[in-house]
């Protein structure tokens, strides 16, 4: 899979997520810390976690992982990018729920919290993890767009 990765900084399990994710078979697309003068406008976690949400809406890559020191930027800024629904996660459990519940195609990361064994669990259960085809599930992804859009 492409998945499309940023951070605001090279700090915590941001560089072992970069590894884990090429040790998983992926094609990682880099941005802010972790691809320094890479062209990007800026580092900091609005601009980076855009660049990231960006490949997935425009088809560069499949899903993202974004990251910042709390997480809750970074999952602000790629819920910004229409098409996009990130996730923050923080253990494993959740992280199967935003892909079953809630289609998530962007995983949000807390580089604070997350210690590499918890992010091995995490990235189980994302990669693991399937959208729910039941119709109510559908009908609130669905409906995620429809509130964008007014
Ligand atoms: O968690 C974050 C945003 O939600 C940032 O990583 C945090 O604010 C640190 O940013 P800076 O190093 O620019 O102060």
């Amino acid at each position: 899979m492409r998945i499309s990765v940023s951070s605001d900084m090279a700090a915590g399990v941001a560089d072992a997520l970069v590894a884990d994710l090429r040790r998983r078979g992926h094609h990682v697309l880099a941005h802010g810390a972790l691809n320094p003068g890479d062209g990007d406008d800026r580092d900091d976690w609005a601009w980076a976690s855009e660049a990231a949400a960006r490949d997935v809406a425009e088809g560069r890559a499949d899903q993202a992982v974004v990251c910042c020191w709390t997480g809750t930027g970074a999952s602000i800024a790629a819920n910004k990018v229409p098409g996009v629904r990130a996730a923050l996660c923080a253990d494993a459990y959740t992280a199967t729920g935003a892909r079953r519940w809630n289609d998530a195609n962007a995983l949000a990361l807390s580089l604070r919290v997350v210690s590499e064994p918890l992010l091995a669990e995490i990235l189980d259960a994302w990669f693991e993890g399937r959208p729910s085809e039941e119709a109510d599930d559908r009908a609130n992804v669905a409906h995620v767009d429809t509130i964008a859009r007014s």
